[in-house]
Order: structure tokens, then C-alpha cells, then sequence
């Protein structure tokens, strides 16, 4: 197939350059879809249909089988070969069971070894006497060694996890999910569902990924090209609201209230601050008339603007036209018949002009912001009765700055310039966003995400129990209204694929204390996993984990070694010393560069098959307080596939004991 594209020639149905361009760009995007996957079957799944798709069963129609694969793939002729596994006749490929066989009688799923097939498991769905069996190519699949990025799921997604790839594209869901349940993988394979049911719908408004951070996206950039989906656009929240260059910090206080959601308000405030209420009469001098605009009747004007919900620059673009019709009305009162130029000229004229710059002035949304955080008195009178005297104080800045190239703008700040700059102009939104780790946002950032899908919708994934900023969500249901998408309905993963049993039931012996409402994930693994916890002399602390990284690497697969961030030079240096070579996170692993170095806060949506802790007491003890030590120590503990070593030199934390 990629052969024919490549060999298509265009030359003799463009007319000019540009259409020229444009399909050849097309053919390229098609080329590139159509790669060849250097290990990746052609097809992983058969289903034999008792009766051909669509055909009329009372005329005794056939059986038909199909291939199930990554792609849609046909022979010479134009005949199928493989269909999609996003096409309707893929559908009871994951959903299909035995109460529910959708007309299947046998799915065949296919195994591969290093892109060798080597196993086959079948299920007669229509056959009461075979009993239903836990699939064992599933277990292989989880448990096959990771090197490089992130894999797809494609060949494996269960049933609880399609339903949610395949909802509706119109609705916003939204997915509480225990570590490893795969909230991740089916947010990507969503996007990429959507993009195969609504190509056209979304290449006009775009598709995006929101990760947490850099290396995260890093880890799964790879996942939607396999699919064959290249267009779609993965940025952090930072990237998003990325107006100025962010050089300054927050303490958690001040970023906590600037993530508040009443911060909207105040801005709100702010960028209409400068609305003023017409104190003379318009004076429009045009040839030997002279046309005047009582002052009552801008005021009125103004005010009609302003009360109406529209954006603040839309507001200014519309002040000066409905001044020039005032004046209109009045040319034709007097026998005039003014035309749309005749309005045009006279709302360019300076006396308009002057009201409009008197009362509507223009807003820079950055210095607004500046203003806020540097101007007391503004701000008290912005935040009149939204933020109390103590919350003003804490979050402006000690040292006021002299202009935007001088001001030590941090992310919360950001993301406020994003909100003013939302109150000047529509920020575009997009067909559809997957918001990935949402737990982590503030009020604020969620409003900076949700202008980006206002008319589209939006894949919210997220673990309370894993939120570890001092802003983390508490409940779905407000994070969703921040989002603006109220109306989401909220589904909940609960089947653990990454976490081996013993290491689950470890780490969930932290959920009473940082997510009580939530229930423990169960495990889909037959392997326990094997977990050690191991008491170590505080001097002999740093060689334990030296000697626990080299029997992680004698299995195969990546070895993660997850410590508080202020370990990471004492661990590095052990280890460099040791002569292990180690990655950073997001880092590719490879055969021969097995072991990631990993500080806690960045541990979050990443995965080994083995890994090594460092003393939890510490990676608890780093976070401002213990509840966000108990989540970030929770995370780190699920983040193993096969094995988890946990070393400590001081006592384990009781929650965990
Ligand atoms: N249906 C499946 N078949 C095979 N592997 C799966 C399946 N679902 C999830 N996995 C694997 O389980 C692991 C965890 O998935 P993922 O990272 O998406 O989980 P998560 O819920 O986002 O985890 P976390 O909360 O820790 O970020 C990944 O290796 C993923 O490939």
C-alpha cells in the first residue's frame, strides 16, 4: 500500500503549485502513516463471523472472518485483508463475550515473539461448553521486558477500557483510575479512535495531548505514530499558557492562591478596570455637518457593552461601530442615506476614536497582570472581598517589577496572563483534549485547558490518591466545573495491569491516609511480583542500592532507582562510582542503557520492570507535608512491573509498616 502511494503521480491533476503542494504534503503525511513497524504484526486477531457483517440473516448468509490489525491493510486488488481495529467489525474483538457473542463465533488472538508468531489463544463464544480462561497472552504481553517509550495496547484492550476509548466524541469523560489501570493508554488510544471515526471533523480543529511534564511526554510520544497518527499536538500545561519566559518561583501559599479559582474573578476585574462612563457629548465633524452623540446616550452604549458577555476586545472592536450607527441614525433622520462606508469612516473618526480610548482602553493582558501583582492598591481593589487582606499580601510581589522584560514571571503567573489574555480574546479551542495526571491541577490550570476544547470535548485521566501538589484535586465533580465541562460523566478504573498483586497490596496500605474514599486497586497479574523490603545501616545505605540496581539488571528489562529528589547527587555519584552508567527520566532505554536514574517528583505515568526505592522516610520527609509525602511515596511504589526492592535506613513510615 505504501508502495502504490509512493508511487502515485500528481503531476497531471494540480492545476497550479499550491493545490500541487497540498497533495503532495497529503501524500507524504500518507506515506509516513503507512511506515513499516519494524516488529509490529501486521495483525494480532481474527474474528470468524457466523453471518457476513450487514447481510440479510434470513436469506441464510455465510460466515465471513476477519484479520484484525494496527492498520487497514488490502491486497493488489483492493480486497481487505486487514481491517482496522478502529472499524465497526473490529468492535466484538473487544467487546464481544459469552453472554454477548455479537454474532462471533471464534476470536483467535495472535502472540509474537520479536515480531515472530508464536501462539494463538481461541474463544468459541458460542460454544456453552467451553469455560471462559484468563488470557495468558495478556500476561505475556504486560509482562515482555520494556525498552524504549511507551507501547500501544492495541492487541489487548479489555472490555472496561474500549468502552471508554470508544465513547462518545460530543461528551466529556472523565477516568479515576488506580496506578497502572491504564488510564495513559486508553487516553492515547482514544485520540487515536476519535481520529479514525472523525478524521475530517478533528484535522479541521486538532487534537492534544496534556502530559505533566517533559520527559512524561517523551515516554509516550511514541504510542499515537504507531497507530498512525501523526498530527496530533502533546504539550504540558506550561507549554500551553507559555506567553513569557518563566524565571521566578512561588512559595506553595502564593501559588496556591494564584491557582485559586476567585483568581478569575479578580482578573476579571482587573482587565475591565479601565471601562470608564462618558462624561461629554461625541462631536463628528463630517464635511459641513457637524453630528453630535449626547453623553447619555454613550453612557448607554458603554453600558450595553458592558454588560454583555462578550470578550473584552470584541467589546472595544464593536464601541466605536455602534457610536458611527448613533450617528447614522441621525444622518438619516435628517434625509441622508449613509451606506456601510459612510459607518466605517465615521467610526474611524478621531472624536469616536478619543471616546473609545477614553472609556474602552486597551489591555495588555501581561502588564495587567504585572499591575496586579506589583500595584497594592490595585489589587486590593480588584480583589475586594474575593481575597482576603493576608492572601493580597502573600501574593504580591516583594519587590515590584519595573516592566514585562524585568519581572520574574513563575507558572502560576503564567497561567494568569493566559485567564487575562482569555478575557481580551477567545482563545481557539480544539476539537479534542486528553488531559493526562489531571489530579495535579489547579483551578486555574484547569480553566487554561478548558478554553482549549470550550466547543469540543475533552478525556480527563487522573488518581486522587496520586496528587502531590498543594493544590490537588479533592473530587472529580469540581475539578470537571473548573474545566467547564460540569456534564462529564466520571467512570472509575479499578483492574490493575501494571502492578503485580503483593506490590498493589503493599502500596495500598497507604490509601486510608491519602485517599480514603478510594478503593484499593485489585491486580490482573497471576504473578505476585516480587517485592522485598530491606533494613539497611544509614552509612552502608547508598552501596544496598548500588548492589540492588546490579540484581535488578541481571533480569531483563528497565530497572528504575526512585529516591527523593535532594538524594539524587549522592545516588548518582554511588553509582557513577560503581561504574553503572544510568539514564534520566524520559531518557530511551535501550539494550545496553537499562537503568534510569529517577528523582520522585518526576516518577508520575512512568513505568520499569524493576525497581529499586530508596528510603521512603526521606521521600516523604522532602514533601512540604506528610500527607503529599504519603501520595508521593505511593506513587513511586506502583510505578514496578515485576519486582520492587525497597531499601531504608530510617524506620518506614507506619502508615506502611
Ligand atoms: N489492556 C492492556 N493490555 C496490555 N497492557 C496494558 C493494558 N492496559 C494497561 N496496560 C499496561 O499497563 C501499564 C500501565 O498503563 P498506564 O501507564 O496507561 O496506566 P495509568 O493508569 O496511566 O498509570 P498511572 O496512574 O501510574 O499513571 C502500561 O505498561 C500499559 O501498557
Amino acid at each position: 500500500m505504501r508502495q502504490d502511494v509512493e508511487a502515485l503521480d500528481i503531476s497531471d491533476v494540480t492545476g497550479n503549485w499550491v493545490n500541487a503542494k497540498v497533495l503532495a504534503a497529503g501524500i507524504e503525511a500518507r506515506i509516513t502513516a503507512l511506515a513499516d513497524l519494524a516488529d509490529l504484526p501486521l495483525f494480532f486477531g481474527r474474528l470468524d463471523y457466523r453471518h457476513a457483517p450487514g447481510a440479510d440473516l434470513a436469506e441464510g448468509a455465510s460466515g465471513e472472518n476477519f484479520y484484525i490489525g494496527r492498520r487497514h491493510v488490502h491486497d493488489a486488488d483492493g480486497d481487505p485483508m486487514v481491517i482496522d481495529w478502529r472499524a465497526p467489525v473490529s468492535q466484538p474483538f473487544y467487546r464481544a463475550s459469552r453472554t454477548d457473542p455479537m454474532d462471533v463465533a471464534l476470536r483467535r488472538r495472535f502472540g509474537y515473539t520479536a515480531g515472530e508468531l508464536t501462539a494463538y489463544e481461541d474463544e468459541h463464544l458460542t460454544d456453552p461448553a467451553e469455560a471462559a480462561t484468563a488470557s495468558r497472552l495478556l500476561q505475556d504481553e504486560i509482562e515482555r521486558p520494556r525498552v524504549g517509550p511507551m507501547r500501544d495496547i492495541v492487541a489487548t484492550i479489555q472490555p472496561e477500557q474500549h468502552e471508554i476509548v470508544v465513547a462518545d466524541v460530543s461528551g466529556t469523560v472523565c477516568v479515576q483510575g488506580a496506578p497502572g489501570t491504564g488510564k495513559t493508554a486508553v487516553g492515547l488510544h482514544r485520540v487515536a479512535y476519535l481520529l479514525y471515526a472523525h478524521r475530517e471533523r478533528l484535522a479541521r480543529t486538532g487534537t492534544l495531548v496534556v502530559g505533566p511534564n517533559a520527559s512524561f511526554l517523551r515516554y509516550i510520544e511514541q504510542v499515537l505514530p504507531a497507530l498512525g497518527e501523526m498530527q496530533v499536538k502533546q504539550a504540558t500545561v506550561d507549554d500551553l499558557v507559555a506567553h513569557v519566559t518563566v524565571r521566578g518561583t512561588d512559595s506553595a501559599d502564593a501559588a496556591r492562591i494564584k491557582g485559586d479559582a476567585r483568581m478569575a474573578e479578580v482578573l476579571r476585574r482587573a482587565v475591565r478596570s479601565g471601562i470608564a462612563t462618558p462624561k461629554e457629548a461625541a462631536v463628528v465633524v463630517r464635511g459641513s455637518r457637524r453630528w453630535r452623540v449626547p453623553a447619555y446616550e454613550l453612557q448607554e452604549i458603554v453600558q450595553e457593552l458592558a454588560a454583555r458577555d462578550i470578550r473584552y476586545g470584541a467589546a472595544r472592536e464593536a464601541l466605536p461601530q455602534r457610536i458611527a450607527h448613533a450617528v447614522l441614525v441621525q444622518m438619516e433622520r435628517a434625509g441622508e442615506a449613509p451606506d456601510d462606508r459612510v459607518q466605517d469612516a465615521v467610526a474611524r473618526n478621531p472624536a469616536v476614536k478619543a471616546v473609545v480610548k477614553e472609556c474602552w482602553p486597551p489591555v495588555d493582558p501581561a502588564r495587567t497582570v504585572l499591575r496586579l501583582l506589583s500595584d497594592r492598591q490595585f489589587l486590593a481593589s480588584c480583589a475586594d472581598g474575593l481575597l482576603t487582606a493576608e492572601e493580597q499580601e502573600t501574593i504580591l510581589w516583594a519587590r515590584p517589577a519595573r516592566g514585562l522584560g524585568s519581572a520574574r514571571w513563575s507558572a502560576a503567573d503564567a497561567v494568569l496572563i493566559d485567564e487575562a489574555q482569555d478575557l481580551v480574546r477567545r482563545t481557539p479551542s480544539l476539537g479534542h483534549v486528553v488531559l493526562d495526571e489531571a489530579q495535579d491541577l489547579s483551578p486555574m490550570q484547569y480553566r487554561a485547558v478548558g478554553r482549549r476544547c470550550s466547543t469540543g470535548s475533552a478525556t480527563v485521566l487522573g488518581d486522587i490518591a496520586q496528587g502531590t501538589t498543594p493544590w490537588a484535586t479533592a473530587s472529580w465533580a469540581e475539578a470537571l466545573a473548573h474545566l467547564g465541562k460540569p456534564e462529564a460523566r466520571v467512570e472509575e478504573l479499578t483492574r490493575g495491569f501494571r502492578v503485580p498483586l503483593e506490590i498493589i497490596g503493599y502500596a495500598s496500605r497507604l490509601l486510608p491516609a491519602i485517599a480514603p474514599g478510594l478503593a484499593p486497586a485489585t491486580s490482573v497479574r497471576e504473578s505476585a511480583g516480587a517485592l522485598s523490603v530491606r533494613e539497611v545501616p544509614p552509612a552502608a545505605l547508598d552501596d544496598a542500592v548500588v548492589t540492588a540496581c546490579r540484581e535488578a539488571l541481571t533480569h531483563e528489562g528497565s530497572v528504575g532507582l526512585i529516591a527523593a529528589d535532594p538524594r539524587l547527587p549522592a545516588l548518582s555519584a554511588a553509582l557513577t562510582a560503581a561504574g553503572l552508567p544510568f539514564l534520566a527520566p524520559g531518557e530511551e532505554t535501550s539494550a545496553t542503557a537499562r537503568l534510569t536514574l529517577v528523582p520522585a517528583s518526576l516518577a508520575k505515568g512512568l513505568e520499569y520492570d524493576y525497581v529499586v526505592l530508596d528510603d521512603p522516610a526521606t521521600l516523604v520527609a522532602a514533601e512540604p507535608d506528610p500527607r503529599t509525602g504519603l501520595r508521593r511515596l505511593y506513587v513511586a511504589l506502583t510505578r514496578a512491573v515485576s519486582g520492587l526492592t525497597v531499601l531504608h535506613a530510617q524506620p518506614l513510615p507506619e502508615e506502611l509498616a
